[in-house]
């Protein structure tokens, strides 16, 4: 089996792949009387012939190495994973090569971090790595087939670092 090694997560590194949620640095706006910073619009929703929602998916910690055996994308929307708890999660992305997924890359968050897949990225399914593994998704509601999975004849080896 191929080894992956997760790297830590960073904006320009997944730029390619969609977009980082975090509250860092100063905030874009300061609102509610001065007791909240706003970090205004940091992800973009592409939803084509539907909606975009929010769901909550309580998804089983998986432990590392982990054993990345498919990816899949979603050619009708972008989607977003929110943590609802405080913890680093892992994620998997891959390139697209002529319709079928490149070299797997693999990320690890650091606590408080988010992400949003711009729409049609291979990516592994949500890969919790801490109970209760509660995460609001944020992707599209509608009719019609937006899921494309990708099997791969050997599965990668993810590790949390070199
Ligand atoms: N299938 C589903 O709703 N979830 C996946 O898209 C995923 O990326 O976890
Ligand atoms: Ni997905």
């Amino acid at each position: 089996m191929s080894r992956i090694d997760a790297a830590p997560l960073t904006a320009g590194a997944f730029a390619p792949y969609g977009e980082v949620l975090e509250a860092e640095g100063a905030p874009d706006r300061i609102i509610n009387q001065g007791l909240c910073g706003r970090f205004h619009d940091l992800a973009t929703l592409d939803v084509l012939d539907g909606r975009a929602g929010i769901s909550l998916f309580k998804a089983e910690p998986r432990s590392l190495p982990l054993r990345l055996e498919m990816v899949e994308r979603h050619p009708q929307g972008s989607q977003a994973f929110v943590p609802m708890s405080h913890d680093p999660f892992l994620v998997v992305v891959a390139p697209d090569e002529g319709g079928r997924p490149g070299t797997p890359r693999a990320f690890l968050t650091r606590a408080g971090q988010g992400i949003n897949f711009h729409r049609g990225t291979w990516h592994g399914v949500l890969t919790p790595l801490y109970a209760p593994g509660l995460f609001a998704v944020i992707d599209r509601i509608g009719a019609g087939p937006n899921l494309e999975e990708h099997w791969f004849e050997e599965p990668y080896l993810v590790h949390a670092t070199a």
